[in-house]
C-alpha cells in the first residue's frame, strides 16, 4: 500500500514548480501594538479625540497583532504632516519614500534567498517584483535588477497595485513560468510597506482607522525552478496547482483609491464572514483532483488580512487550533505586510517544522493549501506539496 502511495505522489507531482528558497527582510522601526494607540493619536496631533483613541485601542487590543515594523519614523512623520492628516495631498511625499525603500528591503529578502539558494546570481533568468506600495516607471523590478547585479536579460514582470491576494498571485505566475521554460529559474519579491496608506484618523471613517491597526512593512523573496539540480538546490515545496476565484457580489466589500492623499483603504465588517460563506466550496474544487475531504489532514498557509479572518475561516473549515498557527504567528509578529505575508508564513512554517523535527516542510503532512485574499473579493488559493525534512536539514547544515 506504501508503495502503491508514494508512485501515485510522483505522477501528480513530476515537473512540477517547486520553491527553492526563501528570504525575509524588515525595516527596523519596530512599534508594539500595545502603545501604538498612544503614539498614533500623539503622532497625528489628534489627542483631542479621545472618544475615538478609546476605540482605536479597542481595535487594536482586537487584532492579536504584537509588533509591526514600519519605515515611517515619528521624525519622518513630524516633518511631513500631512501625512499625518486624513485627507491632505500627500502621494510625492509617499512615492519618494517608497520608491527608494521598496526596492532595498526587497534587495535585502533577495540575497537571503540568493544565499540559501547556493547558485550565482546569472542563473535567474525571470523576476517578478510585486508592490502595492507606490508605482514608477522604470519599476521597482528595474531597480532590484540594478541593485543585485542581476543580468539586463532577466525577464522581468513588473506588478504593481494587486493588494494582498498579489502573494499567491506570483506563485501562480512563477509556477506556469517555471513550467514552461526549461532551465528557468524565477526570483520573485513582494515587498511593501504601509506609508503608502498611513493617515490620521477620522470618526467618519472607520474602517480606515482599522486599516490603520492592521498593517505593516515587509519583503519577502523565493527562489522557483522546476526539475531541481538535486546535487546544489533543496526544494521546500511543490506548487502544484492555482485557482482564482471572484466571489460573487462582494465588489464593494474592500477597496483601496491611489489618490493625492496616498492609498485610501475602504473595508466593510462582513469580509471574514463572505470569505469564510465561500472558502469550503474554493477548497474542495482546489484539492478535489487529490481525493482530499479531511480538511485537517492538510496544512494551511492563509493570508491574515486581520484575526477575524483566520478565526471565521478555522470555524467554517473545523479546523483544529493548531492549523493556523504559523498564519497567526506571522499576524501576531508583524502584522497584515499585504502580498508579503503567505511567504513569511511558508518561510515559518518549514523552520518551524524544521525545529520541531517534523518529517516534512508542512508540518509533518504532505499537501497542504495556501489561500490569498484581495479586492474583488478576490480569492487566490495555490494547492502545495511538502518535501521530506531530511533533504533539507542536510542541506541546512
Ligand atoms: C489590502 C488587501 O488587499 C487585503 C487585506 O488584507 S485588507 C484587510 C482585511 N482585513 C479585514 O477585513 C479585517 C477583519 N477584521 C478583523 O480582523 C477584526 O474585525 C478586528 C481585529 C479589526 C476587530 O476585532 P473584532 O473581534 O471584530 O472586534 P469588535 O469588538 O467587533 O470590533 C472592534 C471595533 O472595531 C469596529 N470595526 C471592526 N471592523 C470594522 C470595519 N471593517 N469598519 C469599521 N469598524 C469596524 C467595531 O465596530 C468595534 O467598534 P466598537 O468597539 O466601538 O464596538
Amino acid at each position: 500500500m506504501a508503495s502503491f502511495q508514494s508512485r501515485v505522489y510522483v505522477d501528480k507531482t513530476r515537473g512540477h514548480a517547486a520553491i527553492l528558497a526563501i528570504g525575509t527582510a524588515t525595516p527596523s522601526g519596530c512599534f508594539y501594538q500595545a502603545d501604538y494607540p498612544d503614539y498614533y493619536f500623539h503622532v497625528t496631533n489628534k489627542e483631542h479625540m479621545v472618544g475615538l483613541k478609546r476605540k482605536f485601542e479597542r481595535i487594536c487590543d482586537k487584532t492579536q497583532i504584537k509588533k509591526r515594523h514600519m519605515f515611517l519614523t515619528e521624525d519622518f512623520l513630524k516633518e511631513n504632516p500631512n501625512i499625518c492628516e486624513f485627507k491632505a495631498p500627500s502621494l510625492n511625499i509617499r512615492q519618494d519614500l517608497l520608491v527608494r525603500e521598496i526596492p532595498k528591503l526587497g534587495y535585502e529578502a533577495s540575497t537571503k534567498a540568493m544565499e540559501e539558494w547556493g547558485l550565482p546570481r546569472s542563473k535567474i533568468t525571470h523576476l517578478i517584483f510585486c508592490t502595492t506600495s507606490g508605482i514608477d516607471m522604470p519599476g521597482a523590478d528595474y531597480q532590484l535588477v540594478k541593485l543585485l547585479g542581476l543580468s539586463p536579460m532577466v525577464k522581468r514582470l513588473m506588478m504593481y497595485q494587486q493588494g494582498c491576494s498579489a502573494g499567491a498571485m506570483v506563485l501562480r505566475l512563477a509556477k506556469d513560468l517555471a513550467e514552461n521554460n526549461k532551465g528557468s529559474r524565477i526570483l520573485v519579491v513582494c515587498s511593501e510597506s504601509s506609508a503608502i496608506m498611513f493617515r490620521g484618523p477620522n470618526e467618519n471613517h472607520l474602517d480606515s482607522l482599522v486599516g490603520q491597526s492592521l498593517f505593516g512593512d515587509g519583503a519577502a523573496a523565493i527562489i522557483v525552478g522546476s526539475d531541481p539540480e538535486f546535487s546544489i538546490e533543496h526544494p521546500l515545496f511543490e506548487i502544484v496547482s492555482t485557482t482564482q476565484t471572484i466571489l460573487k457580489d462582494t465588489e464593494m466589500a474592500m477597496k483601496l483609491h491611489l489618490r493625492e492623499e496616498g492609498l485610501t483603504f475602504h473595508l466593510q465588517k462582513e469580509v471574514p464572514k463572505m470569505i469564510s460563506e465561500n472558502i469550503e466550496d474554493v477548497l474542495r474544487h482546489a484539492v478535489s483532483s487529490l481525493g482530499i475531504s479531511d480538511w485537517n489532514s492538510l496544512f494551511f498557509v492563509v493570508h491574515p488580512g486581520g484575526r477575524a479572518i483566520l478565526d471565521q475561516l478555522e470555524l467554517k473549515l473545523c479546523l483544529k487550533k493548531e492549523k493556523l498557527r504559523a498564519s497567526r504567528h506571522v499576524l501576531s509578529e508583524y502584522g497584515n505586510m499585504t502580498s508579503a505575508c503567505v511567504l513569511f508564513i511558508i518561510d515559518e512554517m518549514r523552520k518551524k517544522s524544521m525545529e520541531e523535527r517534523k518529517s516534512t516542510t508542512g508540518e509533518g503532512l504532505d499537501w497542504g493549501v495556501l489561500f490569498g485574499f484581495g479586492p474583488g473579493l478576490t480569492v487566490e488559493t495555490v494547492v502545495l506539496h511538502s518535501l521530506p525534512i531530511t533533504s533539507v536539514i542536510a542541506f541546512q547544515n
